[in-house]
């Protein structure tokens, strides 16, 4: 049985429907993210498997019993990370950790794991004084010093240093590595990368995609981007605007668009790769830094989501730039 089991999911907000028809399985001792563009049901999902907000329809099960009604025993077994900790300003992080600690039945050394999160120097320290990366830290130990059955954790190292993120990263794998599992919310295509077993990627309120970072990738069409300035053969100088429908016309490249710097960028096959250089060799065209890497989660959540944020934008067509 899944420790957390979410089944046709649906919460409106007045006429907003934030989330619809989400089924969402997470294994035992798995890390799942959950990503996708702003205003896309991320945190709204993760509220109600926390039980923190009602469900218009579906069921949630977590580690067997259900969020909203099990209430105190919830609380004993999961930890939750939420974007706004909400505690109180004058709360040192030494107590914070202490009281944390107390809703649970076998918790971890508070100290250790603040030292570990480089806020040993800060346990004497209250809350509100705390600098905006030390409060995050301390919201994630908050949320793991139960040794929770269950981390929920949303948006887990916005706005974290990327030393500091690094840290929080083993942090959350050493929970899971004791049984947690991880439920967690992220903007971070590295994080999910780094950490996640699988991802789910929603937009706007459902989920469109949900498999291992790999799987996600490849379910693009557009397993390789390319990518390059146009500069004239024999010159080293931009040669003038892009024909980005040329090369947009070639079999096999899915989408050309032309970056903020100019460099011009294509997701295609393969097999469409040489097609493109004997184009631009026809056109007299010399690619400058020429680029060919393989599609990254980032590539295809751009084009597996909403183009603009709050899910006003069409399915498919991730870029803001032009497009051809
Ligand atoms: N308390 C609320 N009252 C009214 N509308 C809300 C409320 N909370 C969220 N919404 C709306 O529900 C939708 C989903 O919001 P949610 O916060 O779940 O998205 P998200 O994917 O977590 O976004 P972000 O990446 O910006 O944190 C959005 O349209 C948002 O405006």
């Amino acid at each position: 049985m899944p420790t957390i089991e979410v089944r046709g999911l649906r919460k409106t907000y007045g006429t907003t429907v934030a989330v619809d028809h989400i089924d969402l399985d997470v294994a035992e001792g798995e890390i799942l993210g959950i990503l996708g563009p702003n205003g896309s049901g991320k945190t709204t999902t993760v509220e109600c498997v926390a039980g923190l907000r009602r469900p218009d329809a579906g069921s949630l099960r977590v580690a067997g019993l259900t969020p909203g009604r099990d209430r105190d025993r919830l609380n004993r077994i999961v930890g939750v990370q939420l974007q706004q900790a909400g505690l109180q300003a004058k709360l040192t992080v030494r107590e914070a950790l202490e009281l944390y600690s107390s809703f649970y039945e076998h918790p971890a050394d508070g100290v250790a794991l603040a030292e570990r999160l480089s806020l040993g120097p800060k346990l004497d320290t209250r809350y509100g004084k705390l600098s905006g990366g030390q409060q995050q830290r301390l919201a994630i130990a908050l949320a793991l010093v139960g040794r929770p059955r269950v981390a929920l954790l949303d948006e887990l190292s916005t706005g974290l240093d990327p030393r500091s993120r690094r840290t929080v990263w083993e942090v959350v794998e050493d929970a899971r590595a004791e049984g947690t599992t991880v439920l967690l919310v992220t903007h971070l295509m590295e994080e999910a990368q780094y950490l996640c077993d699988r991802v789910a990627l929603f937009d706007r309120g459902r989920i469109v995609a949900l498999d291992t970072p790999e799987g996600v990738v490849s379910r693009t069409r557009v397993p390789t981007v390319m990518s390059f300035f146009r500069t004239a053969s024999g010159s080293a100088s931009p040669a003038g605007a892009p024909d980005t429908a040329a090369l947009a016309a070639i079999d096999g490249v899915e989408r050309v668009r032309v970056r903020e710097d100019g460099r011009i960028e294509l997701g295609l096959t393969d097999e469409a790769v040489p097609e493109v250089l004997d184009r631009l060799a026809a056109e007299g065209i010399r690619p400058g830094r020429l680029r060919v890497v393989d599609a990254t989660l980032d590539d295809a959540f751009l084009n597996l989501t909403s183009a603009s944020a709050d899910g006003t934008g069409a399915p498919g067509t991730g870029d803001t730039t032009e497009e051809a």
